[in-house]
């Protein structure tokens, strides 16, 4: 379990993290969505100890981090897969690894089977690996202690899509098992599928979150008919609120049932009644972080200041 309760970061005052809370759970994979600077790494270094918070706090198995007597045999973290020793093998990095644990050496080959890296790639030099190696082998160490949770920052970066496919799996075997998995990602279609629960985050703020399902859910119904202007009056008519999607269709926040009954009662046919679902949470998450990207540079900070 992780839990982060009114986490905030500031950086030389500019507010990278806002009063962030939520929980991660065991047993479900939560996705932690947002675009490119939306303060996602910043939240993940704070519940490793590795940048401290403003204000707030966050714990793993009801303990800060820092606190933790053996970190690595309860959390295990990948944040930046490329931050490797480049002139160490995979398995030189996971043997030093495995002694600093307190592991013995046969975690090495157990982890390197359980990842897919071949001895001959093990014995390689960091330098020589790809990204997706490395992410591999990122996931190996992190793996390493038999950690209950796991924190993967953009695990999924530099993996072809067998890779992904891969580690969607692994993840999702980790938390059947019990584990508690926290992954975060600026793509949607990557973390939609594997996670369970989701929080989505723009410019350092919550901005939704819920269960996938919920959040398919709350994406509701796309409807179309010939006639657009009398349907969006029917549907007013029927209390249910709508606006228009990206692709002429209506987008209303109700069931199939309740958009379809409020057409037909006003003699209305309809030329599409579907349930938002994929689509509707793409949409969701454009629309719940359009206006939350950090591309209008309107607040200056300086970038690289004292942590
Ligand atoms: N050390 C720092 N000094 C100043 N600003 C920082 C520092 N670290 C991060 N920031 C800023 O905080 C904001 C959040 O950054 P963060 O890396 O947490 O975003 P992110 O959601 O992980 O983005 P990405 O998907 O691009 O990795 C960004 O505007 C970033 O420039």
């Amino acid at each position: 379990m992780i839990t982060v309760e009114n986490l905030t970061k500031e950086y030389a005052g500019f507010t990278a993290v806002d009063d962030v809370t939520f929980t991660a759970r065991p047993g479900r994979v939560t996705g932690f969505l947002g675009p490119n600077g939306a303060g996602k790494s910043t939240t993940m270094r704070v519940m490793v100890g590795l940048t401290p918070a403003t204000s707030g706090e966050v714990t793993v198995a009801g303990r800060r981090f820092a606190d933790l007597p053996n970190p690595g045999r309860e959390v295990g973290v990948l944040l930046d897969a490329s931050a490797q020793h480049a002139g160490r093998t995979g398995r030189e990095i996971l043997a030093i690894t495995a002694a600093i644990m307190g592991l013995p050496r046969t975690r090495v080959p157990e982890m390197l089977h359980r990842v897919s890296l071949t001895e001959d790639e093990a014995d390689r030099r960091v330098r020589h690996y790809s990204l997706g190696m490395r992410q591999r082998l990122g996931i190996a160490a992190a793996l390493l202690g038999d950690p209950q949770v796991l924190v993967l920052d953009e695990p999924a970066n530099g993996l072809d899509p067998a890779g992904i496919r891969w580690m969607r799996d692994l993840l999702r075997e980790y938390a059947d098992q019990g584990g508690t998995v926290l992954l975060s990602s600026h793509l949607l279609h990557e973390i939609e599928v594997v996670a369970d629960d989701l929080v989505v985050i723009g410019r350092g703020r919550i901005v939704a979150q819920g269960s996938k399902a919920d959040l398919l859910a709350a994406a509701g119904t796309v409807v179309a008919a010939d006639d657009r202007a009398a349907l969006e009056r029917a549907l007013s008519t029927a209390g249910l609120a709508s606006h228009p999607g990206t692709d002429g269709a209506l987008r209303v926040e109700a069931t199939t049932r309740e958009v379809g009954l409020a057409a037909a009662s006003a003699g209305i046919p309809l030329t599409r009644l579907a349930d938002a679902d994929g689509a509707g949470l793409e949409e969701m998450f454009l629309e719940l972080t359009a206006d939350t990207q950090r591309d209008d540079l309107t607040q200056s900070h300086s970038e690289g200041a004292a942590a």
